[in-house]
């Protein structure tokens, strides 16, 4: 498993684009038949992801937890990308289609991840952070999430925002998870950006067209870099960043955040014109 350490303001400042990438973009955790994750000392936010193609997949411990199992000190979040899937959380079974979301929380032994059918695999996205109570084991389809559509045509950031787990929604130790899908024609996410000192946050774009790419913005808002971001590629946002993204065409991403609190409008405003 990759560990990626924490990079100062002013470091990142400084950084050319390998350098950039090597320490936000995350590029290979979908891979058939595996489990992959990053572990970020953002938070400890493990970044992963899963496609039981053939066979189904078991949520193993690793060393770098020094846990004798993957939930005995975390909680995870774990949205379906692809095909209908199965999860299943000690011996109870959900069953997740594209765009559902399923919540497990501390202390839970066995997670399993299947997909119904190997020709259309499911793909889940996985998102862990420490958890220090255990709440229930959770799904929320995209219905559940009370979805909110904000921005406008004319500003290209048309796009619906749902919302799994936070404080109104599944009940979690301290991560918050949900998804933003871009309507056709739009392209901006989070513009206006923010940005929450409070809590670090990870993008995981996907449904982004074959030979597309985000620009994906980070950094000081008066100081800000970028990453060119392909499908299925997650990016870590430091709490001091920005995160905020433009495509050559639409596209959907998940976010994810872990840190001081679950409040998912507590975020300050960066106005347009204040961005360097
Ligand atoms: O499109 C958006 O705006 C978002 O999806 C914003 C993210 O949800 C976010 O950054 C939450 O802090
Ligand atoms: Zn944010």
């Amino acid at each position: 498993m990759q560990i990626r350490f924490e990079s100062s303001r002013k470091e990142v400042s400084q950084m050319n684009t390998e350098a950039l990438r090597e320490n936000f973009l995350v590029p290979d955790i979908f891979e058939n038949d595996k489990i992959n994750f990053v572990y970020t000392h953002y938070d400890r936010v493990m970044i992963g992801g899963a496609i039981p193609a053939t066979k189904s997949l078991q949520l193993e411990t690793y060393d770098a937890l020094k846990a004798n199992y993957f939930l005995e000190r975390r909680e995870i979040g774990i949205i379906n990308i692809g095909g209908d899937g199965k999860i299943t959380a000690d011996g109870n079974t959900f069953e997740i289609s594209k765009l559902g979301c399923v919540y497990v929380g501390k202390g839970t032994q066995e997670v399993t991840l299947s997909s119904n059918d190997p020709a259309n695999p499911a793909v889940f996205y996985l998102l862990s952070s420490p958890a220090h109570q255990s709440y229930p084991a959770r799904l929320f389809t995209k219905e559940d999430a009370t979805p909110v559509t904000i921005g406008s045509m004319e500003t290209s950031n048309h796009r619906t925002i749902y919302k799994y787990i936070h404080l109104d929604g599944i009940q979690s130790s301290q991560l918050v998870m949900g998804l933003t899908v871009l309507q056709t024609g739009s392209v901006w996410n989070t513009m206006p950006s923010h940005v929450h000192d409070r809590r670090m946050e990870a993008y995981c774009y996907f449904d982004v067209p074959q030979n597309q790419r985000i620009l994906h913005l980070m950094g000081e808002p008066s100081e800000t870099r970028h990453l060119w971001v392909a499908d299925r590629q997650a990016i870590i946002s430091p709490p001091w960043s920005v995160h905020s993204g433009c495509g050559t065409s639409n596209y959907s991403f998940i976010w994810g955040m872990a840190g001081e609190n679950k409040d998912y409008t507590d975020m300050d405003a960066v106005a347009i014109a204040d961005l360097k």
